[in-house]
């Protein structure tokens, strides 16, 4: 098995780093472009093998879609096939067919899209065989699951004869990303209204206009630059191509990382990261940003502050069952991850000195974030990250840019 070791800095960490784009602001820009007719110029598109498989599947003609492990590629293309009546089989890695997609699949369906599941109800992989309009345009649909569901539609929303009105059910999580949805969607042209008092949102029926976009800067990947310079005696680190007002939830890292040690200064290029004193204790609610949970919980860990965390059910059915690995891994850290309520308050604290006598060996679990967050360790005591190159799913240069501030060799274990 191959494998990475991070050693500590032996001088301090000052860099420069130009992020990947955001994958989710790449994946709506181009469905969108694609319900244009191809018509827009996106700039700084990104890297991401999720976003790269979009663009490979949108442009094929094959019938068998295989979306390898992105969730949003699998969602998105599954509304977007669908409302433009085109025959695929929609599938992916193991683990893409045990993340459930049943209540996109009952929307799409109740829209007019024929649909069968090909396995397991509820499931990928889906078999698409076109859209009859049923002349529908309101949808009552759960808003706890995954937003993914949410943007997929609301994406193909103006393209139906009457538009489409969403009443969303259950606490709605996730919202900055189908807020992102709404935002990109009104940059090209559809004027939407969201109600998030009443959690329902129309879109009228509109053409997209083409126009030129340009993708931000991936603040989930600059979240483990922020736990780097937490973790690290000495830093400055300057993170080029992200904004302060970000169409990104994830930006809340910004907030977040004050209380573990890190200023944010927004520059003319990006943002400057430098050291503060950082809390002893922590509680963050993680509904709005869950993929920053990893993250958060390993740099809290490691510099022993006390984290309570809410939001993190979806955890569940990401590209890992998020819980369950942090609770393994945290633990070859000297840490653990509590259930504190059941499905509801988790906290993690420490149990013994993070200075291990043995180099602790992180499984990833084909998560790229779980080698991302855990890496940041390496910047206080060697650790071993197992299969590295699960990190191409949304930041493929991500070792490239951490030998910028230390030393990491690769060993086949
Ligand atoms: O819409 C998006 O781009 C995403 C939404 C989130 O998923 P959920 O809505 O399933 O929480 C997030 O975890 C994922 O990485 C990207
Ligand atoms: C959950 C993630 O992605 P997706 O659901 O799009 O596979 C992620 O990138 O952390």
């Amino acid at each position: 098995m191959k494998s990475i070791v991070v050693y500590p800095p032996k001088q301090p960490v000052k860099a420069e780093i130009k992020l990947v784009a955001s994958k989710s602001e790449c994946n709506r820009a181009l469905i969108i472009n694609a319900l244009t007719g191809f018509q827009c110029e996106l700039s700084n598109v990104s890297e991401a093998r999720d976003s790269q498989t979009m663009m490979r599947l949108l442009d094929s003609k094959d019938e068998v879609a295989d979306v390898i492990d992105a969730g949003t590629t699998m969602r998105f293309l599954t509304a977007y096939y669908s409302v433009t009546n085109q025959t695929k089989i929609m599938t992916g890695t193991p683990r893409m067919c045990e993340r459930p997609i049943g209540i996109l699949v009952d929307a799409l369906r109740i829209l007019g899209a024929d649909i069968e599941y090909q396995k397991e109800e509820g499931y990928p992989p889906l078999k698409l065989n076109g859209f009859n309009y049923s002349g529908e345009h309101k949808l009552v649909m759960r808003g706890d699951v995954s937003s993914q569901y949410i943007s997929a539609l609301l994406m193909i929303a103006p393209e139906l004869p009457s538009g489409l009105t969403i009443q969303l059910e259950g606490e709605v999580g996730s919202r900055p990303y189908i807020e992102m949805t709404l935002n990109q969607m009104a940059y090209f042209g559809i004027d939407y209204k969201a109600d998030w008092q009443a959690n329902t949102i129309t879109v009228p029926p509109l053409k997209y206009q083409p126009k030129p976009y340009a993708i931000e800067s991936d603040w989930s990947g600059a979240s483990y630059w922020y736990s780097i310079v937490a973790l690290s005696e000495n830093a400055e680190v300057e993170l080029l191509g992200l904004k302060q007002n970000s169409l990104q939830g994830d930006s809340a890292i910004v907030k977040i990382m004050r209380h573990l040690g890190v200023e944010s200064e927004f520059t003319d290029r990006g943002v400057l990261l430098t050291k503060i004193p950082a809390a002893a204790s922590i509680g963050w609610d993680f509904t709005d940003c869950p993929d920053l949970a990893q993250t958060v919980a390993v740099c809290c860990a490691v510099k022993d502050i006390r984290l309570s965390m809410t939001g993190i059910e979806s955890l569940k059915i990401k590209e890992t069952d998020r819980v369950f690995a942090l609770q393994q891994e945290l633990k070859k850290l000297g840490a653990e991850l509590t259930e504190i309520e059941k499905d509801h308050l988790y906290e993690v604290s420490r149990i013994s000195n993070f200075q291990p006598l043995e180099l602790p060996s992180i499984h990833t679990y084909d998560d790229h974030r779980m080698a991302m967050a855990f890496a940041p360790a390496g910047m206080v005591a060697p650790i071993r990250i197992e299969e590295p190159g699960v990190v191409v799913k949304s930041y493929p240069g991500y070792w490239k840019d951490l030998s910028k501030v230390t030393v990491w060799e690769e060993k086949e274990i």
